[in-house]
């Protein structure tokens, strides 16, 4: 007789218990080779992927497969036209294509396939796709007083009828200047068009269906959060300045937003006023994070987070983005082959748990 996560067993019990997590192993390596605990460097996670020519070319660049595949992560290149079920044997899927069949074919290769981590459900990642619902989680977390408040800017959702939007937004008190976003995100350069509003007028020549937001003054600063997994990256870029005032007596009409934020150069180095430039309180970063993790359900996205101006720790997120630029995140090629090592040891971990506790 002998203990085994505290339960005597006998030797015949205790070989079987040996064969079960062998095949649990097997099961999770696709039959590789993850031997006990952690992939071995000469051992395979294999990493099958779907994504545009423009994200694979700046996301699976050569020193990031290149040190992945050190640590044993091999990236494949998922054929949409050839069933997915027939390709394979994956690990784990990484995804981010826009169309309609390809949600279906990813969402029935999950239920038929839970073995494998699929990052990330296509359901979770539809909450993303809409700029009402994509700041909805902020919305009920309700974070204050955790070193910090974080919410979302007020915002009215008009469907129809550009005509009356003067009248919605006086209807719910907004404050010009307001930014107008599309309210669908589908990944075409449409959806990230984006204009300001001095005047209520010219409210009437949107096109919806859109969302309008109040201008947060935050110093021309926006804080990009990037989440993998567990860990969470912090950088600034720049962003639309301030408007006084006295703009808004003297400017009137609508004027397009610049992709100032989407630009390489990054404000990490520029000599800003600190008290703009300071990033957010690490425990609210974290607190803000976990909760918008399980939340969303999603494990690879980004959260662009302003401060209000003329305040220390007033935060409003303003997007939420799957599976954004990671190829801009500093050390994303580490952190990324880390958080996909992880997946394969809680699962490992999740199988013998579930065997110690039969
Ligand atoms: O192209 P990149 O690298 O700037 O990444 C875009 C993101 O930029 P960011 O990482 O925040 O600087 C970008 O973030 P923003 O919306 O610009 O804040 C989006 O995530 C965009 O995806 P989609 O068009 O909304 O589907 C992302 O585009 P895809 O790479 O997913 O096409
Ligand atoms: N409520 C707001 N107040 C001030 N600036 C904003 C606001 N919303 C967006 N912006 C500016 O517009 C940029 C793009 O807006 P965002 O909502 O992130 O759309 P996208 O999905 O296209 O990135 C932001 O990076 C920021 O510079
Ligand atoms: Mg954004
Ligand atoms: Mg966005």
């Amino acid at each position: 007789m002998k203990k085994l996560n505290g339960k005597v067993v006998d030797e015949e019990e205790l070989e079987e218990l040996e064969e079960e997590k062998e095949k649990v192993v097997e099961t999770y390596s696709n039959g590789v080779g993850v031997s006990f605990g952690f992939p071995q460097p000469d051992q395979n996670l294999v990493v099958g992927y779907a994504l545009t020519v423009k994200k694979e070319t700046s996301f699976l660049k050569p020193n990031f497969r290149g040190l992945a595949r050190t640590k044993g992560i091999k990236f494949v290149c998922i054929d949409v036209n050839r069933p997915l079920s027939d390709q394979g044997p994956f690990d784990v899927v990484l995804h981010k294509l826009l169309a309609k069949e390809w949600c279906e074919i990813i969402e029935d290769y999950r239920h038929k396939h839970p073995e494998v981590t699929v990052l990330d459900p296509p359901d979770a990642i539809q909450h993303l796709r809409n700029r009402k619902s994509m700041l909805q989680g902020v919305v009920d977390l309700n974070l204050s007083d955790c070193h910090g408040k974080v919410g979302v800017p007020r915002q009215i959702v008009v469907t129809k009828d550009p005509s009356s939007i003067p009248y919605e937004v006086t209807k719910a008190g907004l404050k010009l200047p307001l930014v107008a976003k599309p309210l669908l995100v589908d990944g075409t350069a449409k959806s990230h068009k984006l204009f300001v509003a001095y005047d209520q007028l010219s409210l009437a020549e949107l096109e919806p269906p859109l969302v309008l937001q109040e201008f947060v003054n935050h110093g021309g600063i926006v804080f990009k959060v990037y989440i993998v997994g567990e860990s969470i990256t912090v950088v600034k870029r720049f962003s639309l300045p301030n408007h006084g005032k006295r703009d808004l007596s003297k400017v009137a009409g609508m004027y397009p937003v610049p992709r100032v934020s989407s630009y390489l150069s990054s404000a990490e180095d520029a000599d800003l006023d600190p008290s703009i430039a300071e990033h957010p309180p690490r425990p609210l970063l974290e607190k803000l994070a976990t909760e918008l993790r399980r939340r969303l359900g999603l494990r690879l996205f980004n959260i662009d987070m302003i401060r209000e101006h003329g305040t220390r720790d007033v935060f409003y997120v303003i997007d939420i983005n799957y599976f954004p630029g990671y190829g801009k995140m500093p050390d994303y090629e580490r952190v990324f082959t880390e958080f996909l090592l992880s997946l394969v040891q809680s699962k490992y971990k999740e199988s013998t748990f579930l065997k110690s506790s039969f």
